[in-house]
């Protein structure tokens, strides 16, 4: 279980996040909203530590993630994934490359350096490349593929490290409507098929309603809502989003597929800021 207490971070005494409580279980698809600059991006960063929060304490099953150092460090960053908006792959190499690199925590430096990559490991990558119908690309270089694929194959690299938990920071933003699809249902396949907990940072609140199975929204920092996708009315949004609640809001979508949307039980509306 993730397990966030006061968790807050401030730049130049200003808080990008602010005090956020949150305890999120194993296997959770949780969308997190808000309008730009609310705070998601930071709050997912600092769960693998890639931002320091400035206070509150981060914990994954009872492990105080805010303490770790070195190694430590390294193997809860290889526990939980990141998928970046710009996929974060390096372009010259080629897919399957790229997937191994996903490797690298249990692989020594120097033979990863060299590209010598135990056949376990190489039959590991093409079996998630392939679960993410990306199999045929495997020898293509990955700057030659779409962005909808670039980010299937950082998805699959996510997958290699074998994680418990994904954080997805806004892993559809540079994409069409088709791929965003595509790599959603990728993700929620996942999350469906690996019991993986998924945080995942989502400027759509359709996609939030069509494929998390509880939603969380920031507003300067706070959390002001964290409940199922059906208990975000309309008038929830518009307190989330303003102004620009009619763009974002949209009406409400089911993802392609019949992906099916459990309902948080344990969730409710907590109100807002
Ligand atoms: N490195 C930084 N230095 C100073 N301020 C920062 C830094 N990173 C984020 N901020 C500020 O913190 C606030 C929250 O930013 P953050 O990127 O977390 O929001 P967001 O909800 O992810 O926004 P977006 O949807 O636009 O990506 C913003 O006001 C931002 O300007």
């Amino acid at each position: 279980m993730l397990d966030l207490g006061g968790v807050s971070r401030r730049y130049s005494g200003r808080a990008a996040v602010d005090g956020v409580s949150l305890s999120v279980g194993r296997g959770e698809f949780v969308g997190v909203i808000g309008r730009s600059g609310a705070g998601k991006s930071t709050l997912l960063r600092m769960v693998n530590r890639l931002v320091e929060p400035s206070a509150g304490h981060i914990r994954w099953d009872g492990t105080d993630v805010t303490a770790l150092r070195g190694r430590a460090l390294r193997d809860w960053r290889a526990r939980c994934a990141m998928v970046f908006q710009q996929f974060n792959l390096s372009g010259r190499l080629d897919v399957l490359t790229n997937v191994l690199m996903g490797r690298l925590n249990r692989t020594p430096l120097h033979r990863a350096l060299l590209g010598l990559w135990s056949e376990e490991d190489r039959a590991i990558a093409l079996s998630a490349l392939e679960q993410l119908d990306m199999g045929a690309f495997a020898a293509q270089r990955a700057d030659r593929l779409s962005g909808g694929q670039q980010q299937r194959v950082a998805i699959a690299r996510a997958l290699v490290q074998e994680p418990e938990i994904i954080l997805a920071d806004e892993p559809v933003a540079s994409l069409d409507p088709r791929n965003t699809r595509v790599v959603m249902d990728a993700l929620a396949g996942i999350n469906r098929r690996y019991g993986i907990t998924i945080l995942c940072n989502l400027h759509s609140l359709d996609l939030a309603r069509g494929y998390c199975s509880r939603v969380v929204g920031l507003s300067a920092g706070r959390l002001v809502f964290d409940g199922a996708p059906a208990a975000l009315t309309e008038a929830a949004a518009r307190e989330l989003y303003g102004l620009e609640a009619p763009e974002t809001v949209g009406p409400a979508a089911m993802p392609a597929g019949g992906i099916p949307v459990p309902a948080h039980p344990a969730m409710s509306a907590v109100g807002f800021a």
